[in-house]
């Protein structure tokens, strides 16, 4: 479904990510872990549009992505969410989760404005996949909220119905877990859980080694931008490469 082919990305003399190859199985649960700075943003900012790469290929469903924006990667099945909240404050939590249906839907300007039949059946369609979504997430209950009004856990999950909105095939999260206490985690492990049986292949880019342990088919290490290990977690946890470059000491 993904496959990264000898990805790399310079910033000017920096080589953010180095010769990375990877692939993804659908319906599967991956994680992409590292050191501080060992270029997961960087690879996951490739793979969801934000970047183009300096080299090499993103395959999804046999197309070269590379490239393509995120609203295009949106429409081929492909979403994410942010280590920093990028939701809006302003506006309610359910339209912060249709923005992310509106990126798939392919709504005419013109029929929009005059508010025609067939786009007011569209808007409460998608209004109420969001409520189902909110309830998948565990946030029913702030379905009339403002999203100013949510404490931060059920921001993390606003986000992630919002990523779903877009019917995507593959999502990626980066750093779900981040700022979540351990309850919440469990929660989160929980849903992302869901989301994999639900037939959508995710990618994970998480600090938490034990949320990654418990979820992850596949591991793929990253360590100055370079592939340091792949596999399992008992493989990558064994493996004395990784130990290392966790550690900070020569293997
Ligand atoms: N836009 C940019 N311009 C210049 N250098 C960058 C840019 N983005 C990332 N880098 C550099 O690329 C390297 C990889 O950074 P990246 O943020 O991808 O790592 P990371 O593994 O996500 O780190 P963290 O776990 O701290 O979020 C770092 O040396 C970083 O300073």
């Amino acid at each position: 479904m993904l496959t990264i082919e000898h990805l790399s990305k310079s910033f000017g003399g920096v080589h953010a990510v180095q010769d990375v190859s990877f692939t993804a199985r659908e319906g599967a649960i991956h994680s992409v872990i590292g050191p501080n700075g060992a270029g997961k943003t960087t690879l996951f900012n490739l793979v969801s549009g934000i970047y183009a790469p300096t080299s090499g290929r993103i395959m999804l469903n046999g197309e070269d992505v590379a490239g393509l924006a995120p609203d295009a990667l949106a429409r081929r099945g492909l979403s994410r969410t942010f280590q920093n909240l990028q939701v809006c404050m302003n506006m309610t939590a359910i339209d912060n989760v249709m923005v992310g249906a509106h990126l798939r839907l392919n709504q005419n300007l013109f029929a929009s404005m005059l508010r025609l039949p067939a786009v007011r059946r569209m808007d409460v369609q998608c209004r109420a996949e969001a409520a189902r979504l909110m309830e998948f997430v565990g946030v029913g209950a702030y379905k009339d909220a403002d999203a100013g009004q949510m404490p931060y856990g059920a921001l993390k999950r606003l986000e992630i119905a919002r990523a779903l909105a877009a019917s995507p095939k593959i999502l990626l999260l980066d750093e779900p877990a981040a700022g979540l206490n351990h309850t919440e985690t469990g929660e989160i492990e929980e849903l992302i859980r869901k989301i994999a049986q639900s037939g959508v292949t995710v990618l994970l880019v998480e600090h938490d080694m034990k949320l990654v342990m418990n979820l992850s088919e596949h591991i793929l290490v990253l360590d100055y931008g370079k592939t340091l290990a792949v596999g399992t977690g008992a493989e990558v946890r064994a493996n004395p490469d990784v130990i290392a470059a966790y550690l900070g000491a020569p293997a």
